[in-house]
């Protein structure tokens, strides 16, 4: 059942697992351990439910849910080489976590970033080869919310029809899909047509598939916690609820298996008898280590905080993507920019999704991704060693958009958001307070490595070759926005200081590493290091980032973890 505060639960409740943090990750575990009818699971989450949530269902409507109740609505401190200004920095605050309000991109990044996890924690089990049999039962692939004829635009080899997540190619045409194509065949030297880029080989250009079923976002939520799961007597869902610290339950190790929580302005503990699986995020999982004395002893110290755990690896290599837009204006019409600046047109389509769940609101804007790799003759390689996992990863994306805005105004435009896949720059989660309510404080370190903004120049330079390509001709017009001004390396680099954001893809916080390691946080099967009792899936794990967006490894890290824990505890 779902239960809506944590004194909702039915008297003398006991658990074997507690979940903390409903999120893409908690909601796989839960799901998947509460197969087993003799696992008894509780899933904290500290959101309220996505159902009813219209932003969380129209897949257009993804920007509403920033700065809304359903986003923890972060700030980093100030990022002192992007011009010293803190940015908004969203996460998912509801069931589902991050997959009820990202924007749906589903890609898996390379083979070679499965390989290099499997590599640095010496744990085949992670390799590509290893994990696609989970990567598929996670996905399920259906057809497009406007049922187009597919052929040519995935290869089937690659994909599953009975796994969870829906995911499905572009709902909806755009204006710019033909032109797209044709400089696949233009230029094809440096944007070869990639017939799919989840093949675990993305470079080139592709069709972007996407975590959407029937027209619709398809969360974690709705495809782990459909009715019949939650309908299952040995699972209980507490939303509304905020796990403050976990706590000794005894034992050398020492053993972790107590949640400490509130109900309304009563602090509370709930203890499990099997495992606590701390799945809530690269920014509130190791917050909540910290707070709970799982850290660096000194630094905690510092806090007044005793230290259960010395483990100085918590909160670092806090490693995310970094982002900036290439925009033109563009001598079009049809561009989604029409969609946000006119009013009866937004509620016209709006209705239609309603009615019928098809039209531009069953997709975002973007049809197609560009997954660039930097020759490895660039110069950029004679200062920095290559930071991509293998040959076949790109370094640059770029995310081509059919208007949207892309940061320019009002206008019609076309363009990319160009983003650095394998950055450099690496950040951290450390305590502010010791109050578990106050923020964390969040450095992302964003452009602290040179490679990064050498990087995205080399992006900016792919994207203006792109759309310079004869598709574009009359099409694509003068630069837009503050991008006008980026007209000579130097005004380049001070567009990119000045623009440059996240793409809300923190990893690494709480890494795995080899067993013998001397730092991470989890050895490979995901278990505290050094704890009895907890084991931590979420985003925080991965070592690296992969060369994409983040859900797709998520959802298949976790799904192995299911695995896992039901076979220590069989
Ligand atoms: C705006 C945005 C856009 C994105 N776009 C994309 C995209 O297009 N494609 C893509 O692949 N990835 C995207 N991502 C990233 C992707 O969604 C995340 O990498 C992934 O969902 C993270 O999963 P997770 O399980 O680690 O954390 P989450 O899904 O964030 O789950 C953590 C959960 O724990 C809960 N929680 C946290 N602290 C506590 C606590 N103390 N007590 C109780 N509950 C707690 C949270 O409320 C949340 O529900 C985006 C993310 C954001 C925020």
């Amino acid at each position: 059942a779902i239960h809506q505060s944590f004194n909702d639960l039915p008297p003398g409740s006991s658990f074997d697992f507690i979940v903390v943090g409903g999120g893409t990750a908690g909601c796989v575990i839960a799901s998947r351990l509460s197969e087993n009818p003799r696992f008894n699971v509780l899933v904290i989450e500290s959101g309220p439910s996505n159902e009813g949530v219209l932003d969380a269902q129209v897949p257009f409507l993804e920007p509403g849910l920033i700065l809304s109740p359903f986003d923890w609505n972060f700030t980093t401190v100030p990022q002192t080489s992007a011009n010293g200004k803190s940015m908004l920095y969203p996460r998912g605050h509801i069931l589902g976590g991050s997959s009820s309000i990202n924007a749906m991109f589903y890609t898996r990044g390379s083979s070679s970033d499965f390989d290099r996890f499997a590599r640095v924690t010496g744990d085949s089990g992670w390799s590509w080869g290893e994990m696609l049999p989970y990567i598929l039962k996670n996905e399920k692939w259906v057809p497009p919310a406007d049922n187009h004829p597919t052929a040519g635009q995935f290869n089937p080899a690659f994909h599953s029809l009975t796994g969870m997540t829906s995911v499905s190619l572009p709902g909806f045409p755009q204006g710019t899909d033909g032109r797209v194509i044709q400089t696949t065949k233009d230029l094809k030297d440096e944007f070869p047509f990639n017939v799919d880029m989840n093949s675990g080989n993305p470079l080139g250009v592709g069709w972007l598939q996407g975590s959407i079923g029937n027209g619709e976002r398809s969360s974690a939520a709705t495809s782990y916690l459909t009715s019949q799961v939650v309908a299952r007597p040995n699972l209980q869902i507490v939303l509304n609820t905020q796990v403050t610290r976990v706590l000794e339950t005894g034992g050398k190790s020492p053993s972790i298996r107590k949640v400490e929580l509130t109900t309304g302005s009563k602090l509370t503990t709930v203890t499990a008898a099997k495992e606590v699986i701390l799945s809530a995020g690269s920014i509130n999982t190791p917050h909540l280590l910290l707070n709970s004395g799982i850290g660096d002893k000194n630094e905690l110290a510092k806090k007044g905080i005793a230290s259960v755990l010395n483990l100085p690896s918590v909160g670092k290599n806090l490693t995310d993507q970094v982002l900036v837009s290439a925009t033109w204006f563009a001598n079009s019409n049809n561009t989604i920019d029409s969609i946000n600046a006119n009013k009866t047109l937004f509620t016209q389509l709006l209705d239609e999704w309603q009615k019928t769940r098809m039209g531009p609101m069953t997709n975002a804007g973007v049809n197609q991704i560009a997954w660039v790799r930097m020759p490895d003759n660039s110069p950029i390689f004679e200062t920095f060693a290559d930071p991509s996992s293998g040959s076949n990863s790109p370094h640059i994306e770029l995310a081509l958009s059919n208007g949207g805005g892309l940061g320019a105004g009002v206008g019609h435009f076309v363009g990319a958001g160009v983003a650095v896949v394998t950055p450099m720059s690496r950040g951290s989660v450390t305590l502010n307070t010791t109050n578990p309510f106050d923020q964390p404080l969040i450095d992302l370190g964003l452009l602290t490595s040179n490679f990064d903004i050498l990087a995205l120049k080399a992006g900016v330079a792919s994207a203006r070759r792109f759309f310079a390509g004869p598709a574009w001709k009359g099409y694509v017009l003068q630069p837009a926005g503050a991008f006008a001004n980026a007209t000579t390396d130097q005004l380049l680099h001070d567009y990119i200081v000045a623009n440059a954001f996240s793409t809300s893809h923190p990893v690494g916080t709480a890494s795995m590493s080899a067993k013998t390691a001397n730092f991470g946080v989890v050895n490979p099967d995901l278990k505290v290091k050094g704890a009895d009792g907890i084991r931590i899936v979420d985003a925080s794990v991965m070592p690296f980032i992969p060369c994409g967006h983040t859900q797709a490894p998520v959802y298949a890290i976790a799904e192995r973890a299911a695995d896992l824990i039901k076979a220590d505890w069989q």
